[in-house]
């Protein structure tokens, strides 16, 4: 099968092939919040300051993005501009590369070390999305592409700044819950050596009609936390208060979001979101990592988040096996969610 950067670059496509075709309804697309909504911005650079001050009000800042959006924009995060741009230069090189040099990633299993594709399951989307992408186990183990020659050690770098900065925010959002700055991280073993970490970089190429493509379908992570950064150009939309707000990045922040673990493990409290990628007449690219435990953790919610007398909302299942069951089905809201949710 033809990945989408392949099928716009052999053709001069006009049009969107009707495979790729998105149900966007009209009232989706009035459903748009009226602009600027704000998008909660929490500073790095205070939430591990030594002035017990800023750190709690930053911590309070944090909380309240967690609970209120799902999603923030990270900045004075530390991680050097020069290497998120030559992670964004490396990345595209290996989209650009000749499909035979990428021929070794396709057809890839969930936990092989390195897969590329495109949409998000061909084998079960009924519409094909308009994005490729390159997934890739990069930690515990660390695994890279052979090609392009410099990737492999910006990849590295870029991990494990991104590694860091997920424990630090974990830290505080354990904080911002109640408990002790260590306990996700603990309870998740989150900086063991057999933390699992993914990185996901999606390739929306240019495309003839935007508004009759996804690049991405509305859904949520599986981690406890995505780390998001993209090139110059905008697509992301996430949901809030039923309504989607387009995100605008400043300019080197990177866009954090929680996902269905953090849902989960606080028993519903910090819910993971709602997010979608538009396309552009502009190719876009994206790269996340999610961050999570151990493949094999049993997640479950966390006891002391539990209220007496309520008892737990969710199930709680193995790391690995709801990666697995994501990859089972089509990319859709949070539907894997769903089948751990118990009715209280
Ligand atoms: O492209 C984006 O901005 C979002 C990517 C995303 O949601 C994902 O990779 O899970
Ligand atoms: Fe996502």
């Amino acid at each position: 099968m033809l990945s989408v950067k392949e099928l716009v670059e052999s053709v001069g496509l006009t049009s969107v092939p009707f495979n790729y075709i998105f149900n966007n309804t009209e009232s989706d697309l009035h459903y748009m919040l009226p602009q600027p909504e704000t998008v909660p911005i929490v500073d790095f650079s205070l939430l591990t300051s030594h002035d017990p001050d800023q750190r709690s009000k930053t911590i309070i800042q944090l909380g309240h993005a967690c609970l209120e959006w799902g999603f923030f924009m990270l900045i004075n995060h530390g991680v050097p501009e020069m290497l998120r741009d030559e992670m964004i230069t490396e990345t595209e090189r290996f989209f650009d590369l000749r499909a035979e040099d990428k021929r070794e990633y396709v057809g890839k299993k969930l936990f092989d070390p390195v897969r590329y594709g495109t949409s998000f399951n061909p084998n079960v989307d009924k519409t094909l999305l308009w994005r490729d992408y390159l997934k890739i186990h990069v930690h515990p183990r660390f695994n890279a592409p052979t090609k392009p020659s410099g990737f492999s050690k910006v990849l590295r770098e870029y991990c494990q700044k991104t590694r860091g900065i997920a424990s630090e925010l974990l830290k505080g959002i354990s904080e911002s819950l109640g408990l002790a700055p260590s306990y996700i991280n603990e309870k998740m073993g989150v900086e063991s050596s057999e933390s699992h970490q993914l990185l996901v970089a999606n390739m929306y190429p240019p495309c003839p009609q935007p508004e009759l493509a996804m690049g991405l379908p509305p859904h949520s992570d599986h981690g406890l936390l995505t780390i998001l950064m993209q090139n110059g150009i905008d697509g992301l939309q996430v949901m809030h208060k039923g309504k989607w707000v387009s995100i605008k990045p400043l300019p080197n922040a990177f866009l954090v979001n929680t996902g269905d673990h953090m849902e989960i493990l606080t028993n519903g409290k910090y819910k993971s979101v709602l997010h979608r990628a538009v396309v552009n007449k502009a190719a876009r690219l994206s790269i996340g990592t999610a961050h999570g435990p151990a493949l094999d953790t049993v997640v479950s919610p966390a006891t002391e988040l539990v209220a007496d007398g309520v008892g737990p909302a969710y199930l709680g299942i193995e790391y690995r096996n709801y990666l697995v069951l994501q990859q089972s089905k089509t990319l859709s809201g949070k539907s894997c969610l769903d089948h751990l949710r118990l009715s209280i």
